[in-house]
């Protein structure tokens, strides 16, 4: 085994992205042997200044990369987040300290940049909140017994003066992006999507590492026809031995931009002949969908995890570009092992704007910048995490007096996984 300081920790040349991916497909336990059509795929988007490889002599033994991203904070505004993905360390160099060296090289580099938080979506739970990220956002899964839901098996299209169409993946490229750009723009915790997201979604760029089946996809137009969602889903045709159809839809993507295209896009997939089972895809944990069948029971919960990760990299501009429906101050001590940007702050918020200062005021509340992570999206509860031993309170009542300014009514979700 080769000493700890011996593995070099840097930013890849561009002939190394061969030996990259195959240590990436190492790390995920994919057939290792990397494709031309692979090298020729990733080399159209890795920045390899962004991409890290620990090196062992000429093998590579460990993968990181981040790209910039927009995420949506509460109320809105997007900020700068350094997404980080493809993390993995071989299995032969697994608990050397190498994605603790990775991890601090590249979150060094953000903060240089001037981003405002990381984020990730963990692998598994205990890895990262280490390095101080918090879980910010949920994702649940249900599957729909779509007999007992107790819709009207007859219902054929939205009876609000809207339509359902059957549209093909060119018109997905078409309107998706604009439709998605809407909905990003008002959902905290939601992230930009490329070109390529719609191309791979569409099938236009199919990937030798992963399998695509055409889905079918549908848009809501809402009365004056104007498309208000989206919703692409794939079927199993499956019967069973008495002759009865039992087959299951499986949502891939579905945005909605109003309640009322919601309700019908649900609605239609619940209608579909053949389909009895509805896997809804991965959706906000508050999601409409149990509520909007007649009975609720007939959505079970399949997943329910954490989902976006979130690292504050400076403090003053995260906690200022979101909104506060409540009006307060809050000090805060910030405890940073990694010195990116603890310390303690002041917030004073209203619905009219927010600032945040350094402050020398004694504290609310102490916590690590992972439990700020969690709460900046409004979704966590600084009372829970008190009660969890999480977060200290400094003063009776603080937990409670941060969660009236930091929650919010909808919880926060990131559709998408990168
Ligand atoms: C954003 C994404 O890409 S998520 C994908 C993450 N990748 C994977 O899950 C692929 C399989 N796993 C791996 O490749 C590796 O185990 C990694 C990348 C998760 C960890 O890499 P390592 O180099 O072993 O981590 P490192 O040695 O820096 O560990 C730092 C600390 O985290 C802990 N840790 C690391 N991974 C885990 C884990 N999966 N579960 C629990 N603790 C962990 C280590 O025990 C160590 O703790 P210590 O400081 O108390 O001793």
């Amino acid at each position: 085994m080769s000493p700890r300081n011996a593995i070099d920790v840097r930013p890849i040349a561009e002939d190394e992205i061969p030996e990259w991916i195959r240590a990436l497909n190492t790390g995920f336990l994919r057939p290792p042997s990397v494709k031309e059509s692979e090298v020729a795929d990733r080399s159209t988007y890795l920045v390899p200044a962004r991409t890290l490889g620990a090196f062992d002599g000429g093998r590579c033994v460990g993968t990181f990369r981040s790209f910039p991203q927009q995420l949506t904070a509460v109320g809105g505004t997007a900020v700068a987040a350094d997404a980080i993905s493809n993390v993995t360390v071989t299995s032969t160099h697994r608990r050397r300290g190498i994605l603790t060296r990775m991890m601090a090289q590249d979150l060094a580099a953000a903060k240089e940049r001037g981003d405002t938080v990381a984020t990730l979506i963990a692998a598994e739970y205990p890895i990262y909140g280490r390095y101080g990220f918090g879980a910010a956002t949920a994702a649940a899964e249900w599957t729909i017994d779509v007999p007992r839901a107790g819709l009207d098996r007859r219902w054929a299209g939205p009876d609000d003066g809207g339509r359902i169409d059957l549209v093909d993946g060119d018109d997905v490229r078409r309107t998706g992006p604009e439709l998605h750009e809407r909905l990003r723009r008002t959902l905290p915790g939601a992230i930009d999507r490329d070109e390529r997201w719609w191309q791979v979604r569409t099938g236009v760029l199919t990937l030798d590492r992963s399998s695509w089946t055409e889905p079918f996809y549908a848009v809501y137009r809402d009365a004056r026809g104007e498309v208000e969602g989206l919703l692409a889903y794939t079927v199993d045709d499956q019967w069973g031995d008495a002759k009865q159809p039992n087959d299951t839809a499986r949502v891939k993507d579905m945005i909605a931009l109003t309640p009322a295209a919601e309700r019908a896009l649900w609605r239609y997939v619940c209608s579909v002949d053949w389909v009895t089972k509805v896997r809804t895809g991965w959706r906000a944990p508050d999601d409409l969908v149990p509520h909007l069948l007649p009975d609720p029971r007939a959505a079970r919960i399949t997943t329910q995890a954490d989902w976006l990760w979130v690292r504050v990299l400076d403090v003053v501009a995260a906690l200022e570009a979101r909104t506060y429906t409540g009006t307060g101050s809050l000090v805060l001590e910030l405890v940073d092992p990694a010195g990116l940007c603890g310390g303690r702050y002041r917030l004073d918020a209203s619905p009219q704007g927010a600032t945040c200062t350094p402050t020398t005021e004694s504290a609310a509340l102490t916590m690590d910048m992972g439990e700020l992570g969690s709460l900046w999206l409004g979704d966590e509860s600084a009372v829970r995490l008190a009660a969890l031993g999480r977060v200290r309170e400094e003063r009776a009542g603080a937990g409670s007096a941060a969660d009236a300014l930091l929650r919010t009514s909808r919880r926060p979700w990131c559709p998408d996984i990168f």
